[in-house]
């Protein structure tokens, strides 16, 4: 019998992971991974962001088990992938970046193959239940090479979780996916989630990770900048966007002494200042004070892009360090 004592804390638990990718004639080698340690909680939905060429995907491989690690432990339901490697990949599902049709098969034959290559016994197959959860009931006999790329998409997420495994990884599964798709997409992953699957994914809809993830690592070269529930994440930029629209059109943005302000669309601009520095008062009482008149204004909150950026690339709204 399962009770929760014997669930593992975290689905997946890396430590001290290292990736060296062999260089060639041509290249030389190329460090992906720089120690990276991470701990995903049973039962998060966990976002993983980062820019190209940051470890993602190289991360993402490793877990499952199609790229060697350098070094460090990584365990994935409490299983380690080098003591346990088939007991650590049954534990999980990987829906890959790019979209891999079976040609041969219908959507109900691709699952069924699925099952067997997992070594799900026939009467434990689902391959009908997931093709009914993810909208492809009437598409089960067709030819997959007859479905749109949206359609293609739900099947390589049904093929994932053939297995039932108690983790779902998705590697950009919204790169290129129409609105509609993306919404019943994600509608379908808060519903697993709901129901226990422990979700990774990664994804560059900075919006999206903070709609829908509870906690957020951003990774940059090699190495993860952060690791936190995302209310903490956001809090963590203590900074507010005035956007101002001009009664009359404006050469430029003004310069206003102490702040910054970046040029907005239709010849608006943003204004940003410091919480317990400032006030949107003196923020338009600056502006007044450049001679510009107020038509409108707008404050926005931070969002998972600021701090992205903030974390990154460093805080182009602090000042850089004088050098006296
Ligand atoms: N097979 C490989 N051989 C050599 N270098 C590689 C290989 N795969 C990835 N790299 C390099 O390792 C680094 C990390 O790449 P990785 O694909 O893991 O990043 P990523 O964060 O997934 O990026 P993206 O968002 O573009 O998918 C990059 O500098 C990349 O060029």
């Amino acid at each position: 019998m399962t009770s929760s004592a014997d669930l593992p804390d975290f689905a997946i638990e890396v430590r001290g992971l290292k990736k060296t990718y062999a260089g060639s004639k041509k290249a030389p080698p190329k460090v992906a991974l720089k120690g990276v340690d991470l701990v995903v909680p049973r039962g998060s939905l966990f976002g993983l962001l980062g820019p190209n060429g940051a470890g993602k995907s190289t991360l993402i491989n490793i877990l499952a088990g199609v790229v060697n690690k350098s070094e460090g432990e990584v365990r994935i339901w409490g299983r380690d992938i080098d003591a346990q490697p088939r007991a650590a990949r049954a534990a999980l599902g990987v829906v890959p970046q790019e979209i891999v049709a079976d040609v041969f098969f219908t959507p109900r034959e691709a699952l069924e193959v699925q099952a067997g290559f997992y070594g799900v016994p026939r009467g434990e197959r689902r391959s009908d239940e997931l093709l009914a959860a993810l909208g492809l009931s009437d598409k089960a006999n067709a030819y997959v090479r007859a479905l749109s790329g949206g359609m293609k998409r739900r099947l390589m997420v049904a093929k994932a979780l053939v297995h039932n495994p108690p983790v779902l990884i998705l590697d950009e599964p919204t790169a290129g996916v129409d609105v509609e798709l993306r919404r019943q997409l994600w509608e379908y992953v808060r519903r697993i989630n709901a129901e226990g699957v422990t979700i990774l994914l990664t994804t560059h809809y900075l919006e999206e990770a903070q709609e829908l993830c509870d906690t957020i690592a951003i990774v940059n070269r090699g190495e993860v900048v952060v690791s936190e529930p995302t209310a903490t994440l956001l809090r963590r930029l203590d900074t507010r966007n005035v956007v101002v629209t001009p009664d009359a059109p404006l050469p430029a943005p003004p310069a206003l002494r102490g702040l910054q302000v970046a040029a907005r669309p239709n010849g608006a601009f943003a204004v940003t200042y410091r919480l317990g520095e400032g006030t949107v008062e003196q923020v338009l009482a600056a502006v007044r004070a450049a001679g510009v008149g107020i038509k409108d204004i707008a404050t926005e909150d931070p969002d998972l892009e600021d701090v992205f950026l903030a974390l990154t690339y460093g805080d182009p709204s602090r000042p850089s360090p004088t050098a006296d």
